[in-house]
């Protein structure tokens, strides 16, 4: 049986170092500090506007890692080609908006299919795992499939939200799309990851779908560094996520 692996993003170890302009946190000692922790990766989004993760954090996580990059990119020609040229791991294809606070939505992957095919196809080719960043909806899904990703990740960010403004039969609700997205995606051959706004309180819920095996979690670890250390922090979310996995026999595995 597959381990689910935590992916830890170190994007806002960069917006806490932006915010004084100078060189600390540095982003590539977190992730450091994230593998010793127990990560099974590191996820970083080199956003347009480079708010956090800027170029040569990219060039030092893959000079420095010895887990697997998963690198968050635009579907712009300027993004293709800093994949093409770090060739990373993964590269997951995001929706992005230069007003957005945070990531809102999932990919149109329905709906501009040909040229997201044409766009990953040079990355698949440089030997990257491609993957596509979007919500539940079955069109999505498919048109994944059919543009030849190899992975999903699915927006689990409506669900966090929900749960933590107290809707809980909303949350119900969109926790049960994600679930049968989550089985969708796998029945059509898809690699299937989740992320997006992951607590303590909302990772038991999304590690138990069985077919999901990588959580990407970020926001809500760097930001539980403050209060107990950056270790501690993931490790207490690998604790919560193999405890969830458990009665599916894979903890561990
Ligand atoms: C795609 C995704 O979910 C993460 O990369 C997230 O977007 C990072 O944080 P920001 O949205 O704050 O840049
Ligand atoms: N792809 C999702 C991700 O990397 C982490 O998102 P968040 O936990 O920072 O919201």
């Amino acid at each position: 049986m597959t381990k689910l692996r935590l992916g830890v993003n170190i994007d806002h170890v960069a917006t806490v170092r932006n915010a004084r302009g100078g060189a600390w946190p540095d982003p590539l000692r977190a992730a450091l500090l994230a593998e010793a922790a127990g990560a099974d990766g590191i996820t970083a989004h080199l956003r347009e506007d480079r708010r956090h993760i800027r170029d040569a954090d990219i060039e030092a996580l893959m000079a420095g890692l010895t887990v697997p990059l998963n690198f968050e990119m635009a579907a712009t020609a300027e993004m293709q080609a800093i994949a093409l040229r770090h060739r990373p791991h993964a590269c997951c294809i995001v929706p992005e908006k230069r007003e957005e606070r945070t990531t809102e939505g999932g990919l149109d992957v329905a709906g501009d299919a040909a040229r997201l095919a044409d766009f990953i196809a040079p990355l698949r080719e440089a030997g990257s795992r491609v993957s596509m960043f979007i919500g539940h909806e079955p069109a999505q899904i498919e048109a994944s499939a059919r543009i030849g990703a190899a992975v999903v990740e699915l927006h689990t960010g409506r669900y966090c939200d929900l749960l933590s403004e107290g809707r809980e039969d909303e949350a119900a609700e969109e926790l049960s799309a994600l679930r049968r997205g989550a089985a969708h995606a796998h029945q059509l051959g898809l690699e299937v990851h989740a992320g997006h706004g992951i607590s303590y309180d909302t990772v038991a819920a999304l590690a138990a779908f069985p077919q999901v095996v990588e959580l990407n979690i970020g926001h809500f670890l760097i930001g539980e560094a403050v209060f107990r250390g950056l270790g501690p922090a993931i490790e207490e979310m690998r604790r919560r996520m193999d405890a969830a996995r458990a009665p599916l026999g894979q903890a561990g595995a």
